[in-house]
């Protein structure tokens, strides 16, 4: 058993961070601060410290070289990834940028776990073997897929790759731009180098500008020091905008002129500084649309699509929802610690017929969700929840909330409760405030369990 050391402020977010811990034979000691950690433990005490970039009083960055022989693995929003990266290069293990996957939080962890402890034991045979890997051709970077549509996705991603050029990824919610983006850095040169992701419809627009291309003091209220931008964070790597359709025309602007002339000027500032990034934009909008609409400018549009890759939606890649299924639960099982759990013939027919309008986002749910209900045993069609009706959320009382009282199912179905019965009549910043997150936990999470945000 490992001691973990959490340190996060929001408490909702950190009951989540440890129980997924603990499910995993980790002893978790928390903190909301690090000076409540260190007036009640000693730093060096554990095997690996997981703590966010952004707390109250001092920031998570300054553990770095203050917790001994053990992995400093930092959890950043947009704000603070450039903090988080400059903060690996001064010893932190890794850093992960929210949204995150719980699975992919729990590999980071074993992974630097067992990295300090080459000597150790292997961990009990609770985990499956790994998975054996995918016949070649049907997976590529962590992307499955066997069919001619993805072949051919695969081959242009091994294309574009090696190249330089901007690229854009288009394709509808769930099917993967982010997994694509990430695998086009991984077979880049750029690979060692940092990759930046920005959720561009998670960033005030009043604030993007600033964000991407950093501000010199004083250049806005609030501004008081100097701060470098993301784009200067991806330095020598890959800059991916999701969501790109979302930037304010101001900023649009600025975009340009960066992909004109590779250069970075911050707000504020009249000195302009060369930038060695890569961009990847992707979107799930009609770029071409809303330069018709006048929402988009054209000149940027033209720009971004120097390279285009459009990822096809899962219901016209005939036979991956099945093959991605068998992937996701392998995964599933492996980092709940699981033995490997089949899936019975009904249930496959269930999967290659069901339109999956979200996604392999909403497959993996789905998968997620069947494993928890098999409880061990095969998993069949009625798992797989795609015979439920559309249900009203239960009411949830706010004596309830106030009183914090524990959820009766998972905390993630509590949340998708809640936000889904008090939408419509509370404003996001108040269901955020009653549910005891930010506003931009608040906003990650939606994107996390596939809520979006209705349209006014
Ligand atoms: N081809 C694939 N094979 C296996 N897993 C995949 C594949 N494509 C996507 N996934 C998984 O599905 C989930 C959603 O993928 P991703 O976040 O890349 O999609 P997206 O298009 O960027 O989503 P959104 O539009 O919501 O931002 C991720 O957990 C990812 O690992």
């Amino acid at each position: 058993m490992s001691r973990i050391l959490l340190i996060e402020d929001e408490i909702v977010i950190r009951a989540e961070l440890r129980r997924l811990l603990a499910r995993h034979g980790h002893a978790v000691v928390e903190a909301g601060s690090i000076a409540e950690a260190e007036a009640e433990h000693e730093l060096c005490a554990f095997d690996l410290v997981l703590a966010d970039v952004r707390l109250p009083g001092a920031p998570g960055t300054e553990l770095v070289g203050r917790c001994g022989s053990a992995p400093v693995v930092l959890m950043t929003s947009y704000a603070t990834v450039k903090a988080a990266v400059e903060a690996v290069k001064r010893g932190a293990a890794d850093y992960l940028s929210k949204p995150f996957d719980h699975d992919e939080l729990v590999a980071l962890v074993e992974r630097h776990l067992a990295s300090v402890r080459p000597e150790a034991a292997p961990p009990a045979p609770l985990a499956a073997p790994p998975a054996p890997p995918a016949p070649d051709g049907d997976e590529l970077e962590g992307m499955v897929g066997g069919s001619a549509a993805m072949r051919e996705v695969f081959a242009q991603v091994r294309k574009v790759a090696p190249s330089e050029a901007t690229l854009l990824v288009v394709g509808e919610g769930g099917t993967g731009k982010e997994t694509l983006a990430r695998a086009v850095h991984r077979l880049s040169p750029r690979r060692q180098q940092p990759f930046v992701l920005v959720q561009c419809a998670a960033i005030p627009d009043a604030q993007i500008e600033g964000e991407l291309f950093g501000y010199e003091a004083g250049a806005a209220a609030g501004a008081l020091a100097a701060r470098a931008g993301l784009c200067e964070a991806a330095e020598g790597g890959t800059l991916l905008l999701d969501e790109v359709g979302e930037l304010p025309m101001k900023v649009q602007g600025r975009l340009l002129r960066f992909l004109q002339t590779g250069e970075v000027r911050r707000v504020g500032s009249t000195r302009a500084r060369r930038a060695d990034v890569r961009l990847i934009a992707a979107t799930h909008r009609d770029l071409g649309a809303m330069v018709r609409e006048g929402s988009f400018r054209s000149d940027l549009y033209f720009r971004l699509r120097v390279l285009e890759i459009r990822l096809p939606p899962l219901r016209e890649r005939p036979g991956d929802a099945v093959r991605i299924a068998e992937s996701l639960l392998k995964r599933r099982t492996r980092v709940m610690g699981q033995a490997p759990l089949a899936l019975s013939a009904e249930a496959r027919a269930a999967i290659a017929a069901a339109p999956w309008p979200g996604n392999v986002r909403e497959l993996e749910n789905a998968v997620h969700r069947a494993v928890v209900l098999a409880g061990g045993s095969a998993i069949e069609r009625a798992h797989l929840g795609l015979d439920d009706p559309p249900r009203p959320p239960p009411p949830v009382s706010s004596a309830s909330l106030r009183d914090g009282a524990p959820p009766s199912d998972s905390l993630e179905g509590y949340f998708r409760r809640f936000v889904l019965e008090h939408q419509d009549e509370l404003t996001e910043t108040e269901i955020a405030r009653r549910l005891g997150i930010s506003r931009k936990a608040l906003w990650e999470r939606r994107q996390r369990l596939g809520i979006p945000r209705p349209r006014s």
